[in-house]
């Protein structure tokens, strides 16, 4: 049976793109508030005996997470086969330990909480801090993809004679998956962080590549500071002004204005819905739902 494709509201697009690359059908899901502030929820489309695909980025995820684990829980009461979590951004990933005493670890309370509601998750380059594995904090089965490979591609055919920068230790494995796929040269340097929106990003000598276009590559933009912090050391070395192209654009409360002026481009993949957004990532997904539909 064609599998039924729910966008959460806001995530019609990457829906309507999913539904095409695997022939699925979209239906809808109509939410809204009860005067008390409670959520209403109703499934247009019929789940029974269906593989239901809940489409939901997890940026900012607090005020419509209930809809969603309401949602979910429709779509298996009405007979869904499976109810498989399209989330290409995953939240609550960053804290990951207690950092504090009596602090949640929320990344392991958002995995027991959403492996309760769904059967499957699929996601995108997750922030797996010092957690190995998805699997370490998820007790259902995980899809976990990977969007280097087409920053990569957007990369080499966007910018000429590209330096891939990745701006911190954790960023080095992307900048160096996207550098050997594009055969350019990659760098990476060295951040602090000293608060949420404070972080000290140490450069090396980079003048040998001033005939080259910086692209800035991470997983995450939320605050911006790292990606700021970055672009003033690569101007302070004469570099020309750097790309950046990055996974989830999460760019809160102005993030995005303020750093336009440093780069000459901002780009990101459709993980989380932002004027950024030059990369599709429904390709992918949808050869992940295609797998799941072979097993
Ligand atoms: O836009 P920003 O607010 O700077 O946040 C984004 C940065 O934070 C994350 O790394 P990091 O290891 O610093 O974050 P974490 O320790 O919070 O996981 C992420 O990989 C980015 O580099």
């Amino acid at each position: 049976m064609r599998r039924l494709i729910l966008p959460m509201p806001g995530n019609e697009a990457l829906a309507a793109a999913l539904a095409r690359a695997c022939d699925g059908e979209t239906g809808r899901v109509e939410t809204r508030r009860f005067p008390d502030g409670e959520s209403y929820v109703r499934l247009h489309g019929d789940p029974a005996g269906r593989p239901v695909d809940l489409v939901c980025t997890l940026a900012r995820p607090d005020p419509g997470f209930l809809a969603l684990v309401f949602a979910a829980d429709a779509a298996r009461e009405l007979g869904a086969r499976e109810v498989t979590l399209v989330a290409p951004y995953l939240a609550y990933m960053r804290q990951d330990i207690r950092f504090l005493p009596g602090e949640c670890v929320s990344s392991r309370s958002f995995a027991r909480l959403l492996s309760a509601s769904v059967d499957r998750l699929v996601t995108v380059d997750p922030h797996l801090h010092r957690h190995p594995a998805l699997s370490a904090i998820y007790s259902i089965p995980t899809a976990t993809l990977q969007a280097a490979p087409l920053l990569a591609d957007w990369i080499a055919a966007h910018v000429d004679a590209p330096l891939v920068v990745g701006p911190d230790e954790e960023s080095g494995q992307w900048a160096g998956a996207i550098a050997a796929r594009i055969g350019a040269p990659h760098v990476v340097l060295r951040k602090t962080r000293l608060g949420d929106r404070e972080v000290r990003i140490d450069l090396p000598d980079l003048s040998r590549w001033r005939d080259r276009t910086p692209v800035l590559v991470d997983d995450i933009a939320s605050s911006g500071r790292t990606l700021a912090e970055a672009a003033r050391g690569l101007e302070a070395q004469g570099l020309p002004r750097a790309e950046c192209v990055v996974v989830h654009a999460l760019l809160a409360d102005g993030a995005f204005e303020e750093l336009a002026p440093r780069f000459a481009r901002i780009t990101s993949t459709d993980s989380v819905p932002h004027p950024s957004n030059r990369i599709a990532l429904a390709p992918l997904l949808a050869d992940a739902l295609r797998r799941d539909l072979r097993d």
